[in-house]
Protein backbone atom coordinates (compact mmCIF):
# COMPACT_ATOMS: atom_id res chain seq x y z
CA UNK A 1 0.00 0.00 0.00
CA UNK A 2 1.12 3.76 -0.45
CA UNK A 3 1.99 5.30 2.49
CA UNK A 4 2.62 8.97 3.07
CA UNK A 5 3.04 8.99 7.03
CA UNK A 6 6.24 7.30 8.63
CA UNK A 7 4.28 6.38 11.70
CA UNK A 8 2.46 3.54 9.14
CA UNK A 9 5.49 1.45 8.61
CA UNK A 10 5.97 -1.72 9.86
CA UNK A 11 8.78 -3.32 12.04
CA UNK A 12 9.40 -6.74 10.25
CA UNK A 13 10.48 -5.92 6.44
CA UNK A 14 12.81 -8.56 4.89
CA UNK A 15 14.21 -5.66 2.55
CA UNK A 16 13.91 -1.69 2.26
CA UNK A 17 14.71 -0.21 -1.41
CA UNK A 18 15.53 3.43 -1.37
CA UNK A 19 14.11 5.05 -4.66
CA UNK A 20 11.26 4.28 -5.90
CA UNK A 21 12.51 4.76 -9.86
CA UNK A 22 12.83 2.82 -12.40
CA UNK A 23 14.98 0.07 -10.79
CA UNK A 24 13.37 -0.01 -7.49
CA UNK A 25 9.87 -0.44 -8.26
CA UNK A 26 10.87 -3.65 -10.33
CA UNK A 27 13.10 -5.12 -7.63
CA UNK A 28 9.65 -4.02 -5.49
CA UNK A 29 7.25 -5.51 -7.58
CA UNK A 30 9.50 -9.04 -8.19
CA UNK A 31 10.53 -9.46 -4.59
CA UNK A 32 7.09 -9.12 -3.01
CA UNK A 33 5.78 -11.83 -5.67
CA UNK A 34 7.33 -14.54 -2.88
CA UNK A 35 4.33 -13.90 0.10
CA UNK A 36 6.82 -14.61 2.74
CA UNK A 37 8.71 -11.41 2.47
CA UNK A 38 7.80 -8.06 3.15
CA UNK A 39 9.21 -5.14 1.43
CA UNK A 40 9.33 -1.19 2.05
CA UNK A 41 10.24 1.19 -0.54
CA UNK A 42 11.03 4.90 0.85
CA UNK A 43 10.91 7.17 -1.91
CA UNK A 44 11.67 11.19 -1.54
CA UNK A 45 9.36 12.49 -3.93
CA UNK A 46 5.74 12.83 -4.40
CA UNK A 47 2.79 10.78 -6.14
CA UNK A 48 2.74 10.60 -9.48
CA UNK A 49 -1.04 10.34 -9.94
CA UNK A 50 -3.55 12.88 -11.74
CA UNK A 51 -0.29 14.38 -12.60
CA UNK A 52 -1.08 15.44 -16.63
CA UNK A 53 2.02 16.12 -17.62
CA UNK A 54 3.50 13.31 -16.42
CA UNK A 55 1.31 10.74 -18.16
CA UNK A 56 0.63 12.42 -21.58
CA UNK A 57 3.06 11.66 -23.94
CA UNK A 58 2.98 14.80 -25.95
CA UNK A 59 3.70 16.49 -22.70
CA UNK A 60 7.07 14.81 -21.88
CA UNK A 61 9.36 17.39 -23.02
CA UNK A 62 7.42 19.88 -20.52
CA UNK A 63 7.66 17.76 -17.78
CA UNK A 64 10.79 18.80 -16.57
CA UNK A 65 13.11 21.53 -16.08
CA UNK A 66 12.34 22.80 -12.38
CA UNK A 67 8.68 21.07 -11.18
CA UNK A 68 7.70 19.88 -7.89
CA UNK A 69 8.33 16.24 -9.21
CA UNK A 70 12.07 16.78 -10.17
CA UNK A 71 15.29 17.04 -8.02
CA UNK A 72 16.36 20.26 -10.20
CA UNK A 73 20.21 19.68 -9.87
CA UNK A 74 22.59 21.87 -12.35
CA UNK A 75 26.26 20.32 -13.20
CA UNK A 76 29.27 22.28 -12.63
CA UNK A 77 30.69 24.87 -15.50
CA UNK A 78 31.57 22.61 -18.11
CA UNK A 79 34.84 23.57 -19.25
CA UNK A 80 34.60 22.33 -22.66
CA UNK A 81 31.37 23.66 -23.29
CA UNK A 82 32.25 27.75 -22.29
CA UNK A 83 31.94 27.05 -18.73
CA UNK A 84 27.91 26.48 -19.31
CA UNK A 85 26.12 24.81 -16.33
CA UNK A 86 23.42 23.21 -17.09
CA UNK A 87 20.15 21.41 -15.90
CA UNK A 88 20.39 18.30 -14.87
CA UNK A 89 16.97 16.80 -14.31
CA UNK A 90 15.96 13.45 -12.00
CA UNK A 91 12.58 12.57 -11.43
CA UNK A 92 11.55 12.85 -7.78
CA UNK A 93 8.19 10.67 -8.14
CA UNK A 94 7.00 7.75 -8.44
CA UNK A 95 8.62 6.43 -11.16
CA UNK A 96 11.39 8.35 -10.72
CA UNK A 97 13.08 9.37 -13.78
CA UNK A 98 10.87 7.32 -16.10
CA UNK A 99 7.56 9.03 -14.78
CA UNK A 100 9.09 12.36 -16.35
CA UNK A 101 11.51 11.17 -19.34
CA UNK A 102 10.78 11.69 -23.07
CA UNK A 103 9.79 7.43 -23.02
CA UNK A 104 11.76 6.24 -26.21
CA UNK A 105 12.63 3.04 -25.25
CA UNK A 106 15.81 1.27 -26.46
CA UNK A 107 17.68 -2.00 -25.43
CA UNK A 108 21.04 -1.50 -26.86
CA UNK A 109 22.99 -3.79 -29.29
CA UNK A 110 23.70 -7.35 -28.31
CA UNK A 111 27.36 -6.55 -28.43
CA UNK A 112 26.78 -4.11 -25.67
CA UNK A 113 25.76 -7.00 -22.85
CA UNK A 114 28.30 -9.10 -24.24
CA UNK A 115 30.68 -6.58 -23.58
CA UNK A 116 29.33 -6.05 -19.79
CA UNK A 117 29.56 -10.14 -19.30
CA UNK A 118 32.91 -10.43 -20.39
CA UNK A 119 34.06 -7.14 -18.35
CA UNK A 120 32.62 -8.34 -15.42
CA UNK A 121 33.25 -11.97 -15.89
CA UNK A 122 29.86 -12.80 -15.32
CA UNK A 123 27.74 -14.50 -18.24
CA UNK A 124 24.60 -13.36 -16.36
CA UNK A 125 24.91 -9.88 -18.09
CA UNK A 126 25.13 -11.37 -21.72
CA UNK A 127 22.48 -10.50 -24.78
CA UNK A 128 21.80 -14.18 -24.21
CA UNK A 129 21.03 -14.22 -20.55
CA UNK A 130 19.49 -10.65 -21.13
CA UNK A 131 16.93 -11.25 -23.93
CA UNK A 132 14.33 -13.30 -21.90
CA UNK A 133 13.97 -10.37 -19.41
CA UNK A 134 13.26 -8.01 -21.76
CA UNK A 135 10.15 -9.99 -23.62
CA UNK A 136 9.50 -10.67 -20.01
CA UNK A 137 9.26 -7.21 -18.69
CA UNK A 138 6.99 -5.85 -21.86
CA UNK A 139 3.70 -6.03 -23.88
CA UNK A 140 3.70 -4.55 -27.24
CA UNK A 141 0.70 -2.28 -27.33
CA UNK A 142 -0.99 -1.42 -30.75
CA UNK A 143 -0.30 2.22 -31.64
CA UNK A 144 -3.25 4.50 -30.57
CA UNK A 145 -4.68 4.80 -34.23
CA UNK A 146 -4.31 1.18 -34.76
CA UNK A 147 -3.13 0.94 -38.16
CA UNK A 148 -1.17 -1.60 -39.61
CA UNK A 149 2.50 -1.94 -38.00
CA UNK A 150 3.31 -5.23 -39.75
CA UNK A 151 6.24 -3.67 -41.38
CA UNK A 152 7.56 -1.41 -38.12
CA UNK A 153 8.51 -3.87 -35.55
CA UNK A 154 9.60 -7.64 -35.65
CA UNK A 155 6.93 -9.62 -32.89
CA UNK A 156 9.04 -12.29 -32.62
CA UNK A 157 11.75 -10.35 -30.56
CA UNK A 158 8.79 -8.77 -27.94
CA UNK A 159 6.99 -10.15 -25.27
CA UNK A 160 2.95 -9.68 -24.81
CA UNK A 161 2.34 -10.47 -21.27
CA UNK A 162 4.75 -8.00 -19.32
CA UNK A 163 4.08 -4.74 -16.86
CA UNK A 164 5.40 -2.69 -19.40
CA UNK A 165 3.61 -1.28 -22.28
CA UNK A 166 5.68 -0.16 -25.24
CA UNK A 167 3.92 1.02 -28.67
CA UNK A 168 4.79 2.58 -31.88
CA UNK A 169 3.80 6.36 -32.60
CA UNK A 170 -0.10 6.23 -33.27
CA UNK A 171 -0.77 9.90 -35.15
CA UNK A 172 0.84 9.88 -38.70
CA UNK A 173 3.21 13.10 -39.03
CA UNK A 174 4.54 14.67 -42.61
CA UNK A 175 8.05 13.61 -41.76
CA UNK A 176 7.68 9.73 -40.94
CA UNK A 177 7.84 9.01 -44.09
CA UNK A 178 10.24 10.88 -45.52
CA UNK A 179 12.56 9.55 -43.11
CA UNK A 180 11.63 6.01 -44.66
CA UNK A 181 11.85 6.89 -47.70
CA UNK A 182 15.41 8.39 -47.27
CA UNK A 183 16.46 4.72 -46.27
CA UNK A 184 15.16 3.67 -49.87
CA UNK A 185 16.97 6.25 -51.36
CA UNK A 186 20.07 5.46 -49.69
CA UNK A 187 20.60 2.17 -47.79
CA UNK A 188 24.11 2.12 -47.34
CA UNK A 189 24.44 5.26 -45.15
CA UNK A 190 21.12 4.89 -44.19
CA UNK A 191 19.69 1.60 -43.83
CA UNK A 192 16.49 0.39 -42.60
CA UNK A 193 16.04 -1.76 -39.65
CA UNK A 194 12.79 -3.10 -38.77
CA UNK A 195 13.34 -3.63 -35.55
CA UNK A 196 16.27 -1.96 -33.67
CA UNK A 197 15.41 -4.02 -30.10
CA UNK A 198 16.43 -7.20 -32.24
CA UNK A 199 20.28 -6.90 -30.89
CA UNK A 200 20.80 -5.54 -33.99
CA UNK A 201 20.81 -2.19 -33.71
CA UNK A 202 21.70 -0.38 -36.61
CA UNK A 203 19.95 1.61 -38.66
CA UNK A 204 17.18 3.48 -39.08
CA UNK A 205 13.67 1.93 -37.07
CA UNK A 206 10.47 3.78 -36.21
CA UNK A 207 10.67 4.05 -32.93
CA UNK A 208 9.65 2.36 -29.89
CA UNK A 209 8.04 3.46 -26.60
CA UNK A 210 7.27 3.06 -23.45
CA UNK A 211 3.73 3.86 -24.14
CA UNK A 212 0.38 2.03 -22.96
CA UNK A 213 -1.92 2.86 -25.80
CA UNK A 214 -2.25 6.16 -24.89
CA UNK A 215 -0.26 7.05 -21.38
CA UNK A 216 2.91 6.75 -20.58
CA UNK A 217 4.29 3.49 -19.39
CA UNK A 218 6.26 3.88 -16.41
CA UNK A 219 7.59 1.94 -13.11
CA UNK A 220 4.99 3.43 -11.48
CA UNK A 221 2.29 2.67 -13.58
CA UNK A 222 3.63 -0.91 -14.78
CA UNK A 223 5.37 -2.29 -11.78
CA UNK A 224 3.35 -0.36 -8.96
CA UNK A 225 -0.07 -1.11 -10.39
CA UNK A 226 -3.27 -1.63 -8.13
CA UNK A 227 -2.60 -4.97 -8.28
CA UNK A 228 0.38 -5.16 -7.19
CA UNK A 229 0.68 -2.11 -4.49
CA UNK A 230 -2.10 -3.66 -2.90
CA UNK A 231 -0.43 -6.61 -1.61
CA UNK A 232 0.08 -6.90 1.76
CA UNK A 233 3.59 -7.57 1.79
CA UNK A 234 4.51 -4.25 0.28
CA UNK A 235 4.41 -0.37 1.82
CA UNK A 236 5.80 2.27 -0.60
CA UNK A 237 6.68 5.21 1.30
CA UNK A 238 6.43 8.42 0.09
CA UNK A 239 7.99 12.43 0.69
CA UNK A 240 10.13 10.71 2.92
CA UNK A 241 14.39 11.22 1.55
CA UNK A 242 16.97 8.92 2.68
CA UNK A 243 19.89 10.40 4.52
CA UNK A 244 21.77 7.83 5.29
CA UNK A 245 22.73 4.00 5.55
CA UNK A 246 23.21 2.34 8.87
CA UNK A 247 26.32 0.05 9.37
CA UNK A 248 27.36 -1.78 12.26
CA UNK A 249 30.41 -4.17 12.14
CA UNK A 250 29.14 -5.85 15.59
CA UNK A 251 31.04 -9.03 15.55
CA UNK A 252 31.55 -8.84 12.02
CA UNK A 253 34.77 -9.28 9.50
CA UNK A 254 32.94 -6.04 7.89
CA UNK A 255 30.36 -3.33 8.24
CA UNK A 256 26.98 -4.53 7.73
CA UNK A 257 24.05 -2.41 5.98
CA UNK A 258 21.66 -2.55 9.60
CA UNK A 259 18.68 0.10 8.21
CA UNK A 260 18.52 3.32 6.86
CA UNK A 261 17.68 6.87 7.80
CA UNK A 262 15.18 8.92 6.81
CA UNK A 263 13.10 12.21 7.02
CA UNK A 264 11.15 14.83 5.12
CA UNK A 265 13.30 17.45 5.40
CA UNK A 266 15.99 19.27 7.39
CA UNK A 267 13.87 20.41 10.25
CA UNK A 268 11.69 17.24 10.50
CA UNK A 269 11.80 14.60 12.63
CA UNK A 270 14.46 11.42 11.60
CA UNK A 271 13.15 8.05 11.38
CA UNK A 272 14.71 4.65 11.06
CA UNK A 273 14.65 0.76 9.93
CA UNK A 274 15.75 -2.15 9.97
CA UNK A 275 15.45 -4.81 7.50
CA UNK A 276 16.12 -8.37 8.25
CA UNK A 277 17.89 -8.96 5.05
CA UNK A 278 19.60 -6.17 2.56
CA UNK A 279 19.24 -2.45 1.85
CA UNK A 280 19.08 -2.07 -1.97
CA UNK A 281 20.00 0.92 -3.20
CA UNK A 282 18.55 2.63 -6.04
CA UNK A 283 18.03 6.34 -5.80
CA UNK A 284 19.25 6.76 -9.41
CA UNK A 285 23.21 7.81 -10.62
CA UNK A 286 23.18 10.87 -8.23
CA UNK A 287 21.06 10.03 -5.52
CA UNK A 288 22.76 6.57 -4.73
CA UNK A 289 25.82 8.07 -5.22
CA UNK A 290 25.54 11.17 -2.69
CA UNK A 291 23.64 8.40 -0.12
CA UNK A 292 27.17 5.96 0.06
CA UNK A 293 29.58 8.85 0.62
CA UNK A 294 27.27 10.48 2.89
CA UNK A 295 27.09 7.27 4.29
CA UNK A 296 30.80 6.54 4.80
CA UNK A 297 31.50 4.61 1.58
CA UNK A 298 33.79 6.56 -1.04
CA UNK A 299 37.01 8.73 -1.24
CA UNK A 300 38.64 8.91 2.03
CA UNK A 301 40.28 12.19 1.33
CA UNK A 302 36.55 13.09 -0.17
CA UNK A 303 35.27 11.97 3.08
CA UNK A 304 37.44 13.45 6.05
CA UNK A 305 37.55 16.79 4.07
CA UNK A 306 33.86 16.86 5.09
CA UNK A 307 34.54 15.24 8.50
CA UNK A 308 32.34 12.11 7.58
CA UNK A 309 33.32 9.12 9.62
CA UNK A 310 35.02 6.38 6.89
CA UNK A 311 32.95 3.20 6.88
CA UNK A 312 35.04 1.59 3.85
CA UNK A 313 37.57 3.54 1.84
CA UNK A 314 36.42 3.01 -1.86
CA UNK A 315 38.06 6.20 -4.29
CA UNK A 316 35.97 4.53 -7.33
CA UNK A 317 32.69 5.56 -5.92
CA UNK A 318 31.37 8.72 -7.72
CA UNK A 319 33.96 8.38 -10.57
CA UNK A 320 33.61 7.05 -14.09
CA UNK A 321 30.46 9.06 -14.45
CA UNK A 322 29.15 8.87 -18.31
CA UNK A 323 26.63 10.84 -20.19
CA UNK A 324 25.47 11.48 -23.61
CA UNK A 325 26.03 14.78 -25.03
CA UNK A 326 23.27 15.67 -27.45
CA UNK A 327 22.67 19.20 -29.79
CA UNK A 328 19.64 20.24 -32.09
CA UNK A 329 20.37 20.54 -35.84
CA UNK A 330 17.76 23.10 -36.71
CA UNK A 331 16.14 23.55 -40.44
CA UNK A 332 13.34 25.16 -42.28
CA UNK A 333 10.44 23.37 -43.26
CA UNK A 334 8.26 23.94 -46.02
CA UNK A 335 4.81 23.24 -44.29
CA UNK A 336 2.01 25.21 -42.82
CA UNK A 337 1.55 21.79 -40.52
CA UNK A 338 4.39 21.11 -38.40
CA UNK A 339 4.16 20.86 -34.37
CA UNK A 340 5.37 24.77 -33.91
CA UNK A 341 1.76 25.88 -34.89
CA UNK A 342 0.33 23.89 -31.81
CA UNK A 343 2.99 25.04 -29.47
CA UNK A 344 2.12 29.00 -30.66
CA UNK A 345 -1.65 28.46 -30.48
CA UNK A 346 -3.39 27.93 -27.24
CA UNK A 347 -6.39 27.11 -28.92
CA UNK A 348 -5.05 24.43 -30.77
CA UNK A 349 -3.83 22.85 -28.36
CA UNK A 350 -6.99 22.97 -26.14
CA UNK A 351 -8.52 21.12 -29.40
CA UNK A 352 -5.67 18.46 -29.24
CA UNK A 353 -6.53 18.09 -25.36
CA UNK A 354 -10.26 17.67 -26.03
CA UNK A 355 -9.72 15.13 -28.90
CA UNK A 356 -7.42 13.29 -26.94
CA UNK A 357 -9.16 12.80 -23.40
CA UNK A 358 -12.50 12.33 -25.69
CA UNK A 359 -11.20 9.88 -27.87
CA UNK A 360 -7.56 8.67 -26.95
CA UNK A 361 -6.62 10.00 -30.28
CA UNK A 362 -4.78 13.06 -32.07
CA UNK A 363 -1.70 14.61 -31.42
CA UNK A 364 -0.75 13.92 -28.22
CA UNK A 365 -0.76 10.22 -28.24
CA UNK A 366 2.96 10.40 -29.18
CA UNK A 367 6.68 11.08 -28.15
CA UNK A 368 9.25 13.31 -29.38
CA UNK A 369 10.01 11.35 -32.72
CA UNK A 370 8.55 8.90 -34.57
CA UNK A 371 11.60 6.86 -35.43
CA UNK A 372 15.59 6.49 -34.35
CA UNK A 373 18.74 5.88 -36.31
CA UNK A 374 21.75 4.25 -34.73
CA UNK A 375 24.56 4.73 -37.21
CA UNK A 376 28.58 4.84 -36.69
CA UNK A 377 31.21 6.27 -38.32
CA UNK A 378 33.45 3.87 -41.06
CA UNK A 379 35.57 2.09 -39.40
CA UNK A 380 38.67 3.49 -41.36
CA UNK A 381 37.82 7.12 -40.39
CA UNK A 382 40.83 8.59 -39.25
CA UNK A 383 39.60 9.73 -35.98
CA UNK A 384 40.39 5.99 -34.89
CA UNK A 385 44.19 6.47 -35.87
CA UNK A 386 43.94 8.90 -33.12
CA UNK A 387 41.75 7.17 -30.46
CA UNK A 388 40.42 3.99 -29.67
CA UNK A 389 36.88 3.43 -31.28
CA UNK A 390 34.46 3.42 -28.52
CA UNK A 391 31.65 1.57 -29.76
CA UNK A 392 30.80 -1.66 -28.05
CA UNK A 393 31.73 -3.43 -31.29
CA UNK A 394 31.38 -3.72 -35.06
CA UNK A 395 27.93 -3.45 -34.92
CA UNK A 396 26.96 -1.45 -32.77
CA UNK A 397 26.51 2.28 -33.29
CA UNK A 398 28.69 5.59 -32.36
CA UNK A 399 25.77 8.29 -33.02
CA UNK A 400 21.88 8.86 -33.28
CA UNK A 401 19.48 11.14 -34.64
CA UNK A 402 15.76 11.76 -33.23
CA UNK A 403 13.24 13.93 -35.41
CA UNK A 404 10.68 16.49 -34.87
CA UNK A 405 8.10 17.17 -36.77
CA UNK A 406 8.86 21.13 -35.74
CA UNK A 407 11.15 23.04 -33.78
CA UNK A 408 13.08 21.38 -30.66
CA UNK A 409 15.44 22.54 -28.14
CA UNK A 410 17.45 21.50 -25.14
CA UNK A 411 19.04 25.30 -24.52
CA UNK A 412 17.74 27.97 -22.49
CA UNK A 413 16.21 30.18 -25.72
CA UNK A 414 12.80 30.86 -26.85
CA UNK A 415 11.47 28.92 -29.83
CA UNK A 416 10.81 31.30 -32.70
CA UNK A 417 7.74 32.81 -32.79
CA UNK A 418 7.69 32.49 -36.48
CA UNK A 419 8.54 29.80 -39.41
CA UNK A 420 8.10 25.56 -39.54
CA UNK A 421 10.90 23.73 -38.84
CA UNK A 422 12.56 19.85 -39.03
CA UNK A 423 14.70 19.08 -35.96
CA UNK A 424 17.28 16.11 -36.28
CA UNK A 425 18.62 16.05 -32.01
CA UNK A 426 22.07 13.98 -32.69
CA UNK A 427 23.65 11.81 -29.65
CA UNK A 428 26.93 10.58 -29.61
CA UNK A 429 25.85 7.30 -28.08
CA UNK A 430 29.50 6.11 -27.56
CA UNK A 431 31.32 8.84 -25.55
CA UNK A 432 35.10 9.09 -24.06
CA UNK A 433 34.34 11.65 -21.61
CA UNK A 434 34.76 10.98 -18.35
CA UNK A 435 33.20 13.41 -15.28
CA UNK A 436 32.30 12.66 -11.66
CA UNK A 437 29.72 12.98 -8.61
CA UNK A 438 31.39 14.60 -5.41
CA UNK A 439 29.46 15.78 -2.26
CA UNK A 440 29.04 19.45 -2.05
CA UNK A 441 28.76 19.14 1.67
CA UNK A 442 28.05 17.04 4.42
CA UNK A 443 24.69 17.59 4.12
CA UNK A 444 21.60 15.12 2.52
CA UNK A 445 19.83 18.35 1.75
CA UNK A 446 22.42 19.84 -0.22
CA UNK A 447 22.90 18.79 -4.17
CA UNK A 448 26.04 16.79 -4.95
CA UNK A 449 28.43 18.25 -7.07
CA UNK A 450 27.81 16.88 -10.56
CA UNK A 451 30.53 16.89 -13.05
CA UNK A 452 29.51 14.95 -16.58
CA UNK A 453 32.79 16.62 -18.11
CA UNK A 454 31.00 17.09 -21.52
CA UNK A 455 33.13 16.60 -24.56
CA UNK A 456 36.32 17.29 -22.73
CA UNK A 457 37.41 14.43 -24.76
CA UNK A 458 38.18 15.63 -28.05
CA UNK A 459 36.85 12.50 -29.75
CA UNK A 460 33.49 13.35 -28.66
CA UNK A 461 33.96 16.74 -30.74
CA UNK A 462 34.83 14.58 -33.62
CA UNK A 463 32.14 12.30 -33.33
CA UNK A 464 29.76 15.53 -33.04
CA UNK A 465 31.27 17.26 -35.55
CA UNK A 466 30.56 14.00 -38.05
CA UNK A 467 26.75 13.60 -36.89
CA UNK A 468 25.96 17.03 -37.84
CA UNK A 469 27.82 16.50 -41.04
CA UNK A 470 25.64 13.24 -41.52
CA UNK A 471 22.66 14.98 -40.51
CA UNK A 472 22.76 17.62 -43.29
CA UNK A 473 22.98 14.78 -45.67
CA UNK A 474 20.44 12.97 -44.75
CA UNK A 475 18.31 16.19 -44.85
CA UNK A 476 19.59 16.77 -48.19
CA UNK A 477 18.78 13.26 -49.54
CA UNK A 478 15.87 13.88 -52.66
CA UNK A 479 13.27 12.58 -50.20
CA UNK A 480 13.08 15.82 -48.26
CA UNK A 481 13.52 17.98 -52.07
CA UNK A 482 10.95 20.86 -51.51
CA UNK A 483 10.70 20.05 -48.33
CA UNK A 484 13.71 20.86 -46.36
CA UNK A 485 14.36 24.85 -46.82
CA UNK A 486 18.12 24.45 -45.44
CA UNK A 487 19.37 25.40 -42.44
CA UNK A 488 17.88 27.41 -39.81
CA UNK A 489 19.98 30.76 -38.91
CA UNK A 490 21.32 28.93 -35.22
CA UNK A 491 23.12 26.25 -37.64
CA UNK A 492 23.99 28.13 -40.71
CA UNK A 493 26.55 29.84 -38.97
CA UNK A 494 28.21 27.04 -38.76
CA UNK A 495 30.32 25.89 -42.32
CA UNK A 496 33.91 25.11 -41.46
CA UNK A 497 35.02 22.59 -39.42
CA UNK A 498 36.24 25.22 -36.61
CA UNK A 499 32.91 26.57 -36.61
CA UNK A 500 31.00 23.40 -36.50
CA UNK A 501 32.96 22.43 -33.64
CA UNK A 502 32.45 26.25 -32.05
CA UNK A 503 28.33 25.14 -32.43
CA UNK A 504 28.86 21.96 -30.91
CA UNK A 505 31.11 23.54 -27.86
CA UNK A 506 28.18 26.12 -27.49
CA UNK A 507 25.18 23.68 -28.29
CA UNK A 508 25.38 20.62 -26.88
CA UNK A 509 23.22 19.63 -23.61
CA UNK A 510 22.74 16.49 -21.77
CA UNK A 511 20.17 13.67 -22.70
CA UNK A 512 19.88 13.05 -19.23
CA UNK A 513 21.24 9.40 -18.85
CA UNK A 514 23.90 9.60 -16.46
CA UNK A 515 25.17 6.09 -15.66
CA UNK A 516 28.83 4.50 -14.15
CA UNK A 517 29.50 6.09 -10.90
CA UNK A 518 28.78 3.03 -8.68
CA UNK A 519 29.99 0.65 -11.34
CA UNK A 520 30.46 -3.32 -11.25
CA UNK A 521 33.84 -4.67 -10.79
CA UNK A 522 35.81 -5.39 -14.05
CA UNK A 523 37.68 -8.67 -13.64
CA UNK A 524 40.67 -7.24 -16.24
CA UNK A 525 44.19 -6.20 -14.59
CA UNK A 526 43.51 -3.31 -12.39
CA UNK A 527 40.16 -2.83 -12.67
CA UNK A 528 38.21 -1.66 -10.00
CA UNK A 529 34.49 -0.54 -9.05
CA UNK A 530 32.00 -0.45 -6.36
CA UNK A 531 30.08 -3.71 -6.97
CA UNK A 532 30.34 -7.08 -7.71
CA UNK A 533 28.76 -9.04 -10.48
CA UNK A 534 25.58 -9.14 -8.54
CA UNK A 535 25.61 -5.51 -7.48
CA UNK A 536 26.97 -5.76 -4.02
CA UNK A 537 28.60 -3.14 -2.50
CA UNK A 538 31.97 -4.66 -2.49
CA UNK A 539 33.74 -4.85 1.52
CA UNK A 540 30.37 -4.27 2.96
CA UNK A 541 27.59 -6.88 3.51
CA UNK A 542 23.86 -6.64 3.40
CA UNK A 543 23.91 -3.82 0.68
CA UNK A 544 23.36 -3.34 -3.08
CA UNK A 545 22.83 -0.97 -5.65
CA UNK A 546 20.25 -1.85 -8.35
CA UNK A 547 20.28 1.06 -10.67
CA UNK A 548 21.63 3.16 -13.75
CA UNK A 549 24.94 3.71 -11.44
CA UNK A 550 26.14 0.14 -11.62
CA UNK A 551 26.70 -0.16 -15.15
CA UNK A 552 30.34 -0.03 -15.93
CA UNK A 553 29.69 1.37 -19.93
CA UNK A 554 26.97 3.39 -21.19
CA UNK A 555 24.57 1.81 -23.38
CA UNK A 556 24.23 3.28 -27.35
CA UNK A 557 20.90 4.26 -26.53
CA UNK A 558 18.04 5.28 -24.49
CA UNK A 559 19.13 3.59 -20.65
CA UNK A 560 15.35 2.78 -19.57
CA UNK A 561 15.09 -0.67 -20.86
CA UNK A 562 18.26 -1.42 -20.01
CA UNK A 563 17.62 -0.36 -16.74
CA UNK A 564 14.10 -2.36 -16.36
CA UNK A 565 16.13 -5.42 -17.32
CA UNK A 566 19.08 -4.76 -15.11
CA UNK A 567 16.60 -4.71 -12.09
CA UNK A 568 14.33 -7.68 -13.31
CA UNK A 569 17.67 -9.93 -14.06
CA UNK A 570 19.06 -8.95 -10.18
CA UNK A 571 15.21 -9.71 -8.60
CA UNK A 572 15.94 -13.14 -9.62
CA UNK A 573 19.32 -13.00 -8.37
CA UNK A 574 18.30 -11.84 -5.14
CA UNK A 575 15.32 -14.99 -5.27
CA UNK A 576 18.29 -17.24 -5.77
CA UNK A 577 20.25 -15.45 -3.15
CA UNK A 578 17.78 -15.85 -0.11
CA UNK A 579 15.76 -18.67 -1.35
C1 LIG B 1 14.20 14.58 -18.98
C2 LIG B 1 14.67 13.16 -19.16
C3 LIG B 1 14.42 12.52 -20.37
C4 LIG B 1 14.84 11.19 -20.54
N1 LIG B 1 14.48 10.52 -21.68
C5 LIG B 1 14.70 9.19 -21.76
C6 LIG B 1 14.14 8.42 -22.80
O1 LIG B 1 13.42 8.93 -23.66
N2 LIG B 1 14.40 7.08 -22.83
C7 LIG B 1 15.18 6.48 -21.88
O2 LIG B 1 15.42 5.28 -21.99
N3 LIG B 1 15.72 7.20 -20.88
C8 LIG B 1 15.47 8.52 -20.77
N4 LIG B 1 15.94 9.22 -19.72
C9 LIG B 1 16.80 8.53 -18.74
C10 LIG B 1 16.07 7.50 -17.89
O3 LIG B 1 14.79 7.97 -17.55
C11 LIG B 1 16.90 7.24 -16.63
O4 LIG B 1 18.17 6.81 -17.02
C12 LIG B 1 16.29 6.19 -15.73
O5 LIG B 1 14.94 6.44 -15.50
C13 LIG B 1 17.07 6.10 -14.43
O6 LIG B 1 16.58 5.03 -13.66
P1 LIG B 1 17.12 4.78 -12.18
O7 LIG B 1 16.32 3.68 -11.62
O8 LIG B 1 18.59 4.66 -12.22
O9 LIG B 1 16.81 6.14 -11.40
P2 LIG B 1 15.45 6.97 -11.26
O10 LIG B 1 14.39 6.44 -12.14
O11 LIG B 1 15.80 8.40 -11.38
O12 LIG B 1 14.96 6.64 -9.78
C14 LIG B 1 15.58 7.09 -8.62
C15 LIG B 1 14.50 7.32 -7.57
O13 LIG B 1 15.10 7.40 -6.31
C16 LIG B 1 14.58 8.52 -5.60
N5 LIG B 1 15.62 8.93 -4.67
C17 LIG B 1 16.86 9.39 -4.96
N6 LIG B 1 17.55 9.62 -3.84
C18 LIG B 1 16.73 9.29 -2.81
C19 LIG B 1 16.88 9.33 -1.39
N7 LIG B 1 18.00 9.73 -0.80
N8 LIG B 1 15.81 8.93 -0.63
C20 LIG B 1 14.65 8.50 -1.20
N9 LIG B 1 14.46 8.47 -2.54
C21 LIG B 1 15.49 8.85 -3.33
C22 LIG B 1 14.26 9.52 -6.67
O14 LIG B 1 13.35 10.51 -6.25
C23 LIG B 1 13.73 8.62 -7.78
O15 LIG B 1 12.36 8.39 -7.65
C24 LIG B 1 15.56 10.54 -19.51
C25 LIG B 1 15.79 11.18 -18.30
C26 LIG B 1 15.33 12.47 -18.11
C27 LIG B 1 15.56 13.13 -16.78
Amino acid sequence: KLLTDPKQIGKDYDFVVVGAGTAGNVIANRLTENPKWKVLVVEAGISNDGLELISTPYFAPTASPNKPWTWNYTTTPQVALGNRTLNYERGKLLGGSSSINYMIYTRGSSEYWDSIAKYSGDSGWSWKTIYPYFKKLETFTPPADHHDTSKQFEPSVHGFNGPLGVSLPGYPNEISGRIINTTNADPTTFPFNLDGNSGNQLGISWLQASINDTVRSSSATAYLAPKYISRPNLDVLIEQQVTKILFSKAGRMSPHATGIQFSAGPSSPSFTVSPSKEVILSGGTVGSTQLLLLSGIGPSSELSSLKIPVVLSNPQVGQNLVDHPALANHFFANSGNTLDDLKRNATDLELAEEQYNNTGTGVLVDTVSPAIAFLRLPSNDSVFRQFPDTASGPNSPHYEFVWRDGWASFLPITAPTTGNYTTITQVVVAPASRGTITLNSSSPWDSPLIDPAFLTNEYDIILSRFAIKSARAFMNATSWAGFNLGLAPDAAVAQTDDEIDDFVRSNTVPIYHPIGTNRIQGVGKGETGVVDSKLLVKGVTGLRVVDASVFPFIVAGHPEATIYALAERTSDVIKQTWA
